[in-house]
């Protein structure tokens, strides 16, 4: 046997720390909090250069001393990543798996399996309820990385199984813990709000049934602290939550030391909990990546884009990194065709969303607007026109809110008006239209938005309306749409970016409610329009449990009004002729 070889098979799993910062690392000086020496960088148009990260040509060159670590061949392995647009960064990256059941019978993690026979059957069980028939791209590559016990910072596109991808390591390993290994909290998994924990939540408990793993989500800080975080002396537990709710729990008396125990830290949507500023999440990461000081601890990062600035930080930071990406970074998923529409301003907007309406549609369908104001506004416009329609922003209560949420995925609300709250990581079942009622701020927002339809390898629509006021802002977008293959009016392939001056404008007008605070129904007369505006807001509510029969049946969708059209043939007319002066 080669030399080379059979030193990779003795040192299966062993890393080794060779770098300056590693050792550092190791003899605990890395820096443990999340200050960065790069600016943030939000540039979505930027091409990316992840080809030059795959370790594709890494193994060509190694092509002469072939590790047969999963018994698959360089080649095979080369073209199963090319295949599925799998590009990886890092040192000795374990080789992705085709499919499951890879894992369980010819690949290095047999063994571990095998010693584990109960548990794993009882896993691939809780597996084969979701039905799949195969695994998604990010699933092949993170699975294998995360069983390896390596450190991980992973890109892949909305709507792709990002949440598998780390779920099911995770329970292999904790099922793997031996029973002196297993008291506490063994992993806690981060996510931006309660929306998304609670989904996490939800998916970890039906995949860890009969696997003696107790998931957690704290719904009820204050109930904690009243018994005294009793719920947490169970053995083998993951904690899922907001970093706000972690961060008021550990300025508990008596909380704190229950994060010593944690050995995987999962971060959802990692570069939104990156975020500076007061709607930010930095400075909270910053104090729960502390105190998990577990020397065992194994950090992974999740989103579907990420800053340059988060990648520099995962860089520096962890220990012997893994990046993988799928395709391009940062870019819209395939499976949502886009359409942009120009409606002129506020008026436009509402004529072109009551004709998409008019003419048919097909459910369930969620708008996103600015602020829960907007939410308000578009409410009150939208429950005339006698559709199943609700609002959910962070103005409700928590019961609201799941209530809300509860009926949309059942099919009784039509129409969900959002904020940016669903913005991220929801994973409604089917949504067939997304609509930006207002224009997203940022390029990032957008991809996020749009990605709650075209999930799971399913088809998906989205239109976003600008106006007179969005022209400055509409390049980036544009160029992501365009990148994607969908189509976009010519005149916008000319389209400057926004200078930083517009950029100051826009959130001033923001800040002002311009876009907010709008003039009084047109179709309410003699000043009724609040009292009946209410009762019909109360009626809603109440009615959002129920079915409506009276109410029309969704046609099948068609495409934006002719009104709009007229508009857009309008506005072309007019930059055409400003093109030519
Ligand atoms: N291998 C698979 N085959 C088919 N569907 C899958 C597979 N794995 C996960 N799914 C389904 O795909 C949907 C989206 O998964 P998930 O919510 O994890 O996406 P995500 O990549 O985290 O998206 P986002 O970036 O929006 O958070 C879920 O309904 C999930 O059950």
């Amino acid at each position: 046997m080669d030399p080379n070889d059979l030193f990779k098979r003795l040192t299966t799993n062993l890393s080794f720390d060779s770098t300056p910062l590693q050792l550092k690392r190791k003899l605990g000086n890395q820096p443990k909090d999340l200050s960065l020496k790069q600016p943030i960088e939000e540039d979505l148009d930027e091409e990316e250069s992840e080809n030059q990260n795959t370790n594709i040509p890494q193994n060509k060159k190694k092509s002469k001393k072939p590790k047969n670590l999963f018994q698959i061949n360089q080649e095979k392995i080369n073209h199963l990543r090319n295949l599925h647009h799998i590009n990886v960064n890092g040192n000795d990256i374990p080789n992705p798996i085709e499919s499951l059941d890879q894992l369980y019978n010819e690949t290095e993690f047999k063994k571990m399996f095998d010693d584990l026979k109960e548990h794993s059957k009882q896993l691939m069980q809780n597996l084969s309820s979701y039905r799949f028939i195969e695994l998604t791209p990010i699933q092949m590559q993170i699975i294998p990385v995360m069983l390896n016990n390596r450190e991980t910072m992973a890109c892949a596109p909305t709507g792709s199984g990002k949440t598998l991808s780390f779920l099911i390591p995770l329970l292999s390993y904790m099922t793997n813990l031996k029973q002196e290994e297993r008291s506490g909290i063994k992993a806690l998994i981060l996510a931006p709000t309660r929306e998304l924990s609670q989904q996490i939540y939800l998916e970890c408990c039906r995949l860890s049934t009969g696997l003696n793993i107790n998931p957690y989500l704290i719904s009820n800080a204050n109930k904690e602290i009243k018994n005294n975080f009793k719920i947490f002396d169970k053995e083998n537990s993951i904690l899922i939550t907001t970093p706000n709710r972690l961060i008021f729990l550990l300025g508990q008396d008596g909380f704190k030391h229950r994060l010593k125990d944690v050995e995987w830290m999962i971060v959802d949507e990692a570069d939104k909990l990156f975020e500076e500023g007061q709607k930010g999440f930095r400075d909270q990461l910053g104090a729960i990546y502390k105190a998990c000081d577990n020397p065992k601890v194994k950090h992974a990062f999740f989103s579907a884009t990420f800053t340059n600035e988060v990648e520099e930080w995962c860089k520096l930071n962890l220990n012997n990194l893994v990046q993988v990406s799928i395709g391009r970074k940062n870019k819209a998923s395939y499976t949502v065709d886009q359409e942009i529409c120009y409606v002129g301003n506020e008026e436009g907007k509402l004529l072109a969303i009551r004709n998409l309406f008019k003419e048919g549609f097909e459910p369930p369908i969620l708008i996103f607007v600015e602020t829960k104001e907007r939410a308000e506004y578009l409410f009150k416009e939208l429950i005339y026109e006698n559709l199943n329609v609700d609002l959910i922003s962070s103005d409700r209560t928590q019961q609201q809110r799941d209530n809300t949420m509860r009926s949309f995925r059942q099919g009784k609300i039509w129409v969900l008006i959002c904020t940016e709250i669903l913005g991220r990581g929801i994973d409604f079942k089917g949504v067939n239209l997304v609509i930006n009622y207002d224009f997203p701020q940022s390029g990032i927002s957008y991809v996020h938005r749009i990605g709650r339809s075209g999930r799971a390898g399913k088809l998906g629509h989205a239109i976003t309306y600008f106006t007179d006021n969005d022209l400055p802002y509409l390049k980036k977008i544009v160029n992501i749409i365009r990148d994607t293959g969908c189509k976009v009016p010519d005149y916008m392939h000319e389209l400057k970016d926004s200078s930083k001056k517009e950029n100051r404008k826009k959130k001033a007008l923001l800040k002002k409610g311009k876009f907010g605070k709008l003039k009084g129904k047109k179709n309410v007369k003699n000043g009724t329009k609040n009292k009946q505006t209410s009762k019909k807001n109360k009626i809603a509510k109440n009615d959002s449990d129920k079915e409506n029969t009276d109410k029309p049946k969704p046609k099948e969708k068609k495409n934006t009004s002719k009104k709009v059209e007229k508009l857009i043939k309008k506005k072309d007319k007019k930059i055409k002729k400003v093109k030519k002066n």
